[in-house]
C-alpha cells in the first residue's frame, strides 16, 4: 500500500523535529514537506540524523499550503499562527487531516481535542485535530480517575524542562539563567489551567515553574476527596481506568522526571493520602515533547489514517 504524505508546518521547532523522527519510522507515512524560514534550503538529514533521505526545508507562505497537497498536515507554529493555514486550506477547498500542536483550536468546538486516553470514543471522523498542550494532558490523567470524588478545585504544582519553552529565546529556555535555578511563571490563569478545566468539566488551579533540565514534566495534584477513601480504592480507580493503556502506567510510587525523557508514555504515581482519608496527592510525569505533543499527535494522526494508534511509536521508547 503506498505510504500518505505528511508536511510539518514549523518543523525547526522542539516538537517539529520529534515529529520527524517518529515520521522517518512509520510504516505508512513519508514525509511531503518540512517548513521553517531560518533553515529554507537547507537538508533535513543534516538536523535530525534518524532522517535518511533527500528533503530540505522549505518556507512556503500558508496561502501554497494547498498546492503541496499532503494527505496529513502538521502546525506546529506558536501560539496565534496556525488560523491564517487553516484559512488557506478551507480557501482552497483543500480538507487534509490537519493536527494543530497549538493552543489555537483547543477550545473549538469543530475541532476533536485528541487525548486519546480520555476522548478517544468522542472522535467522529473529524479532519481537524487539535493536540492537547503538555502540561494539560499530565494534569488530565491525574485527575480524571478521581474527577466524580472531588470536594475542590484540584490543586496542580508543574515543574517543566525548557524545552517546553519553545526555541524563541526567553529567560525560559536560557540556561544560565535557569541553572541552579527553578522559575515560576504564571501562576494563575495560564492556559493549560483553562484548558483543564474546560476538558475535564472541573475547575482546576495550576501554578507551573521551568526548570534546569531539558525534556520531561512533572505534575503535583492535590486533590480533595467527597469521602474518606483508603489508598487501595484511589490506586485501584487509576488501575481500572487506565488499564490497556500502553502509553499510560500507573506506577505505587511518585514518578521521577529523569526516568520519563525520551520515553513516548506518562506515568502516574504517588497517590500519597492523608490520615483522614479526604486528600490524595497524585504526582503524573511525561515528556512534553513527546506524550505531551509529538506522541500524542501520532497517537491522533494514526487512528485517522486507519493505522493502529501506536503505529511507528517505536516499542523500546515505551513501557
Ligand atoms: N515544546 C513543547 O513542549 C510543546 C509545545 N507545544 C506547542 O507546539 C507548538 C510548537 O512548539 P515548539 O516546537 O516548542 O516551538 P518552537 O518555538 O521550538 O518552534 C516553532 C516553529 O515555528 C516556526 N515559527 C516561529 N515563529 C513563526 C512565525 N511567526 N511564523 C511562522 N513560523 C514561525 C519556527 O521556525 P522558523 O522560525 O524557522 O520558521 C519553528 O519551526 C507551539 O504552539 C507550542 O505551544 C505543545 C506541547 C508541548
Ligand atoms: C516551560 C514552558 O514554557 N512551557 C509551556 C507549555 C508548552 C505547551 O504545551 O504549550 P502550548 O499550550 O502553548 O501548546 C508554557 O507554559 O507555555
Amino acid at each position: 500500500m503506498d505510504k500518505q504524505t505528511i508536511g510539518i508546518v514549523g518543523a525547526r521547532g522542539h516538537t517539529g523535529a520529534e515529529l520527524i523522527r517518529l515520521i522517518a519510522r512509520h510504516p505508512a507515512l513519508e514525509l511531503a514537506y518540512v517548513s521553517s524560514r531560518e533553515l529554507d534550503g537547507q537538508r533535513v538529514d543534516a538536523y535530525v540524523p534518524e532522517y535518511a533521505g533527500e528533503l530540505r526545508y522549505s518556507a512556503p507562505a500558508p496561502e501554497q499550503l494547498p498546492a503541496l497537497a499532503a494527505d496529513v498536515v502538521v502546525l506546529a507554529l506558536p501560539n496565534g499562527k496556525a488560523g491564517a493555514c487553516v484559512e488557506a486550506f478551507d480557501k482552497a477547498g483543500a480538507d487534509p487531516l490537519i493536527v494543530d500542536l497549538s493552543a489555537d483550536h483547543r477550545f473549538d468546538e469543530r475541532w476533536y481535542y485528541g487525548l486519546p486516553e480520555l476522548t478517544r470514543e468522542r472522535w467522529r471522523g473529524q479532519r481537524r485535530i487539535s493536540n492537547p498542550g503538555c502540561y494539560a494532558t499530565a494534569i488530565q490523567l491525574a485527575v480524571a480517575p478521581l474527577r466524580d470524588l472531588l470536594a475542590a478545585p484540584p490543586v496542580c504544582f508543574g515543574v517543566s524542562g525548557y524545552s517546553g519553552a519553545g526555541t524563541t529565546p526567553s529567560d525560559k529556555n536560557d540556561p544560565q539563567k535557569l541553572r541552579d535555578n527553578l522559575m515560576p511563571y504564571s501562576l494563575t490563569g495560564h492556559m493549560h489551567e483553562r484548558e483543564t478545566s474546560a476538558h475535564l468539566g472541573v475547575p482546576v488551579e495550576f501554578m507551573p515553574h521551568v526548570a534546569p533540565h531539558f525534556r520531561g514534566l512533572t505534575v503535583t495534584c492535590n486533590l480533595y476527596l467527597a469521602r474518606p477513601m483508603k489508598r487501595d480504592e484511589v490506586i485501584g480507580r487509576f488501575q481500572h481506568a487506565y488499564a490497556g493503556e500502553p502509553l499510560v502506567r500507573v506506577l505505587d510510587e511518585a514518578p521521577w522526571v529523569s526516568r520519563i525523557a525520551g520515553k513516548h508514555h506518562a506515568e502516574i504515581g504517588g497517590f500519597a493520602m492523608a490520615a483522614d482519608g479526604r486528600r490524595v496527592v497524585v504526582v503524573a510525569t511525561l515528556d512534553n515533547l513527546l506524550k505531551g505533543a509529538a506522541t500524542q499527535a501520532m497517537q491522533n494522526i494514526n487512528r485517522a489514517i486507519g493505522q493502529g494508534e501506536l503505529a511507528g511509536i517505536p516499542a523500546a521508547e515505551r513501557p
